[in-house]
């Protein structure tokens, strides 16, 4: 039989063991605890993201939650816009871009700096203004790590998540990138996604030939704005404007120089007009302007201006050849009356006024404004 006093150290050896293992389950449960609500949050966040139903929705949305539930001090993302088209449509389509800093663009997805192959992997590592200013255009104070995560839609490469910590072991080249691959590849489904959504919206409300908005765009948004300046109490105006003998420019000059004197008409009216006025193409050689805030005087100044800045300048078209064009225009004011009325009738009342208005131009000679009323 062994001695109490032998017994005692192998005793003491197990307690020693026993508290090291329960220390180290605490661990390992602390972990699993960290891990479990790192999980939960993430899915939060693809659930938010995946329900985006527009592009400043869905950015604004990464901007918002990425660097909160991942604990980063920098998310910026840089697409790729071949000819700027994502650029052009998301402002046609009101998207402000200053709200979004850390929104970048790049020309070719080789400007994104990954290795050239089959499928980009993640850079990860040390943070140098010089090698990442690009990605990192306002980096924060004491930036010490980046992950550069590619954005990957069927091995196409569309623009770049970009991760930044002031923690230098944040990111390092041993670390695994199953975790923000995945990640990334949600974001880049919902990319793509609202891109080609708001593609399809803009495409439905844009007149193909001369780029700007259609009729389809000009009715809706007209009743909006009637719907508004009623209750908000403001001025709006509402203008057609018409190319005089147009039949006879495309008798003269071919129908292909008529196209680009309609898309030069409908520059023209656009120099003269506010951000918040909108021009669309009626049909034919028929444009129509909504204008926010402007009374029946402040539209007729404004037609006026359109009328002379279409006349006043021979139209240089193709082949060296000149051609005087000029616009009939008709300008109608939101009445008073109409605030109490109901919105569809007050709108096709704005657009008739309007209407009778430009036939009057047209019945007294041409290249002249008349107000309605
Ligand atoms: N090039 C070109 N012509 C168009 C387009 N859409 C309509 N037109 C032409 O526009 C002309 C419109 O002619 P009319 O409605 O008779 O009017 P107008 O000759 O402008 O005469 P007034 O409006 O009375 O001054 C027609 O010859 C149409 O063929 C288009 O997209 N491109």
């Amino acid at each position: 039989m062994r001695q109490p006093d032998a017994v005692l150290p192998d005793l003491r050896d197990l307690i020693a063991e026993n508290e090291g293992l329960r220390a180290r389950i605490g661990y390992v449960m602390e972990q699993a605890q960290r891990n479990h609500e790192i999980m939960a949050r993430h899915q939060a966040f693809d659930l938010e993201i995946v329900g985006a139903s527009n592009f400043p929705q869905l950015v604004g949305t990464i901007f918002r939650l990425l660097p909160v539930i991942s604990d980063l001090d920098s998310v910026t993302l840089s697409l790729v816009d071949t000819d700027a088209d994502i650029y052009t449509v998301m402002h046609k389509l009101g998207v402000d871009f200053e709200s979004f800093p850390n929104l970048l663009f790049c020309e070719h997805a080789v400007e994104l700096g990954f290795e050239p192959g089959e499928r980009p992997r993640p850079r990860l590592g040390p943070y140098s203004r010089a090698a990442h200013g690009a990605m990192f255009p306002h980096p924060p104070a004491g930036l010490e790590s980046v992950a550069l995560v590619p954005l990957l839609r069927n091995k196409r490469l569309i623009g770049s998540l970009n991760l930044g910590s002031c923690d230098p072991q944040r990111f390092t080249a041993a670390l695994g990138t199953d975790f923000v691959e995945h990640m990334a590849s949600i974001i880049a489904i919902c990319l793509e996604n609202v891109i080609s959504n708001e593609m399809l919206k803009y495409i439905g409300l844009t007149d193909p030939l001369t780029g700007v908005y259609n009729r389809r765009y000009i009715d809706r948004r007209l009743v909006e704005e009637i719907a508004r300046a009623q209750r908000q109490n403001y001025h709006i105006s509402f203008m057609f404007i018409d190319v005089d003998y147009f039949k006879k420019v495309n008798d003269s000059v071919g129908h292909q120089a008529g196209d680009d004197v309609l898309r030069e008409v409908a520059a023209r009216i656009k120099m003269e007009l506010r951000v918040s006025d909108a021009l669309a193409r009626f049909g034919g050689e028929e444009f129509v302007v909504l204008l926010i805030n402007a009374d029946l005087q402040a539209a007729a100044m404004v037609a006026d201006r359109i009328r002379a800045g279409v006349a006043d300048k021979p139209f240089d078209l193709a082949g060296g050849q000149y051609l005087n064009v000029s616009v009939s225009i008709g300008v109608a004011a939101l009445d008073d009356y109409a605030r109490d009325h109901a919105i569809e009738g007050v709108a096709q009342a704005l657009v008739a006024s309007a209407d009778g208005a430009l036939y009057q131009a047209k019945e007294a000679g041409r290249n002249r404004v008349v107000m309605a009323g």
